[in-house]
């Protein structure tokens, strides 16, 4: 499993682009067959990705739950979080089968022993794209279908971020021990994420970006608000933002993306907002 160990926000103002990027920057999430593992120190998230085709996937197939985590399974501690972003996909749970179409999600709560992973049809795989948190309580397991997620406009074209914010795993939702997360949709010709930018001393967040188009790019701007920095980031790659980080993204063209936050609260109005003219 690939572990990151994080870096304090003074050592992150002397960082080259390849330190950043190797510190903060998740690439090869979706790998056919397989499941990709990153461990972030900060606040113990992980984040991880698979892509079923030729069969069934086992969740932990990367994973050594004594050794990564001192434990006898990977969920016996942990909170799980699922989007789907491909086709359609079949997940196995402790024997309940739940199918997880295009853009469903899926809640799965600590002490969940055994999560297996599937595409419908090989030609157009699932890709499930997931987040893990250390959890200290059992909540239900939730099939969260996109519709039943809380759907935010946000934004307008005039400030080129005209955006839905769909929370999935959010206190409106249902309960968890500390896992929120969501998906959020920029319209046609808007470019602009989490602008104005906020930070949330509370909370890290994971920021996982798709639906970037060919020849498309998008820079994802993070740091202290008067020290920012950017990270350019390719389709299906994510970047992990510390609390005291901004966390914010433009694109060339229009772009989806994941947020996966954890921490103190779940409250997801709690957030320090910084007056764009403010920013350095
Ligand atoms: O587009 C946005 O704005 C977001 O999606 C913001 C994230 O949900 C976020 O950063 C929550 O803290
Ligand atoms: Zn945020």
């Amino acid at each position: 499993m690939d572990i990151r160990y994080s870096t304090g926000k003074e050592a992150f103002r002397h960082m080259t682009t390849e330190e950043l990027r190797k510190e903060f920057l998740v690439q090869n999430i979706f790998k056919a067959d397989d499941v990709s593992a990153v461990y972030s120190h900060i606040d113990r998230i992980v984040t991880l990705g698979a892509m079923p085709v030729s069969g069934k996937l086992d969740l932990a197939k990367n994973i050594d739950p004594m050794k990564d985590f001192g434990v006898n399974y990977f969920l016996e501690r942990r909170e799980l979080g699922i989007i789907n972003i491909g086709g359609d996909g079949v997940v196995e749970a402790d024997g309940v089968t739940y199918n997880i179409v295009h853009f469903d999600g899926l809640y799965l709560p600590k002490g969940t022993k055994q999560v297996s992973l599937a595409s419908k049809a090989a030609k157009n795989p699932a890709k499930f794209y997931m987040s893990s948190t250390p959890a200290h309580q059992v909540f239900p397991a939730k099939h969260i279908v996109f519709a039943e997620s809380k759907h935010v406009p946000a934004g307008s074209a005039a400030e080129s971020n005209k955006r839905t914010i769909n929370q999935y795993i959010h206190p409106d939702v249902l309960d968890t021990c500390q896992l929120s997360m969501g998906l959020t949709q920029l319209d046609e010709g808007s470019v602009w994420n989490t602008m104005p930018a906020h930070t949330h001393e509370r909370r890290m967040e994971v920021y996982f970006y798709f639906d970037i188009k060919e020849k498309q790019t998008l820079f994802h701007l993070f740091g202290e608000p008067t020290e920012t920095r950017h990270i350019v980031v390719g389709n299906e790659e994510a970047v992990i933002n510390p609390s005291w980080s901004i966390h914010s993204g433009v694109g060339t063209s229009n772009y989806t993306f994941i947020w996966a936050m954890c921490g103190e609260n779940r409250t997801y109005t709690d957030m320090d907002w910084v007056a764009t003219q403010d920013l350095r």
